[in-house]
């Protein structure tokens, strides 16, 4: 459905997209994630034909969309420029919607009535933008956006303003939506939990280029390095020397899986991993501090030497603060993170 290839964008001395091959199938939900300022909406922008690019191609359905104006892409965008009208009423924004498809009056009116259903709206054709919530708002925006029927949805963080409860529905919803519609999607976002929740394949990017692409279980499980894995939240990461299935790091010997990586590296150990005993089994360490987090306790660890580690307890398994423990690992919960441009042993 959609191919970039070799898409390059400088701004002056710097490249906010380098080289970026990324393939989008039919009915896929693509998720592009990072940081602030890793390229993602400029990638979004030269996909919708707003940046011109000093290098590359976009394809669409395999046809090259060099010189192809943005409303003639066939692309639906909901972006946080492009925001609603607030002067109109939510059918008037949906209708515009399928006024750039070129729909008559009649098919208009039934038209916006379907997509206000379809995003959970129904009968707010002659509702005010302005009096609506900002939940509501996205809704609209979204009936907008999927109006002319696009080829390709293109959302630049949708859920971005809204409180966390209302995103943790609204993703589940949309998922459903696009998944019943067989919408193809490109969203970009820097929240993870969202695009973990709704695509069926992240790309995580760095500093323009991509740094690792899969499915959510896979990018979760395999980060492929320590790079991702912190921008994923594993703080765990540790210098490491890897012979067959022994990781030698400042923490002590820490077994890995067989077929890893081989020498020197970096080790994630992911919190489920890190399995706290008595003081005299494995590394020696004080408890820190605990942190709730609602289905267990995050316990932040100072090892007798080498960076702090969090652990994930169980709530009845939570040692005191400033307990003396002993910590061991679990290697299904450890990762051999291979040097940057080599492949994973795995
Ligand atoms: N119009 C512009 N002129 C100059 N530099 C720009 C312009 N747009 C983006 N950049 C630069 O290009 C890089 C990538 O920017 P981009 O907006 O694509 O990042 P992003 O990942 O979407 O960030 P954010 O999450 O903060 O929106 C950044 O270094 C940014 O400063």
């Amino acid at each position: 459905m959609l191919a970039l290839e070799s898409a390059t964008v400088r701004f002056g001395g710097r490249t906010a997209l380098d080289a970026v091959d990324l393939q989008v199938a039919e009915h896929e939900i693509v998720c592009v994630l990072g940081p602030s300022g890793s390229g993602k909406s400029t990638l979004l922008r030269v996909v919708a034909g707003l940046q011109p690019m000093d290098g590359g191609r976009v394809l669409l359905g395999g046809a090259d969309q060099a010189g192809v104006p943005v409303h003639r892409r066939g692309l639906g965008l909901m972006f946080q420029d492009h925001q609603l009208f607030p002067h109109r009423d939510a059918g008037a924004n949906v209708a515009f919607g399928l006024r750039m498809h070129g729909a008559g009056r009649a098919e208009r009116e039934s038209g916006v009535a379907e997509l206000l259903d379809l995003v959970g709206l129904p009968g707010a054709g002659r509702r005010a933008v302005a009096a609506l919530s900002g939940g509501e708002q996205q809704r609209v925006a979204l009936a907008r956006a999927l109006a002319p029927s696009p080829k390709l949805l293109m959302l630049d963080e949708p859920l971005g303003q809204l409180d966390r409860s209302l995103r943790e529905r609204l993703v589940v919803e949309l998922r459903t939506l696009f998944g019943r519609l067989g919408t193809t999607v490109l969203a970009v976002t820097h929240d993870q939990g969202e695009a973990f929740a709704l695509a069926d394949r992240v790309v995580v990017m760095r500093e323009g280029r991509i740094a690792q692409t899969g499915t959510p279980l896979e990018v979760w499980q395999r980060p492929a390095s320590a790079f991702v894995a912190r921008f994923l939240g594993f703080d765990n990461v540790v210098d490491a020397e890897v012979t067959g299935t022994v990781a030698d790091t400042v923490w002590g010997k820490v077994a890995v899986a067989e077929g890893e990586w081989q020498g020197p590296c970096e080790l994630l150990v992911r919190p489920a991993g890190v399995r706290i005993g008595a003081p005299r089994d494995g590394l020696r360490c004080t408890v820190e501090a605990r942190t709730f987090r609602g289905h267990h306790v995050s316990v932040l660890l100072r090892p007798e030497r080498g960076p702090v580690l969090e652990a994930a307890c169980a709530l009845r398994d939570t040692p005191q603060e400033g307990a003396a423990v002993g910590v061991t690992f679990d290697v299904a919960e450890t990762v051999v993170l291979a040097p940057a441009g080599e492949p994973s042993g795995k």
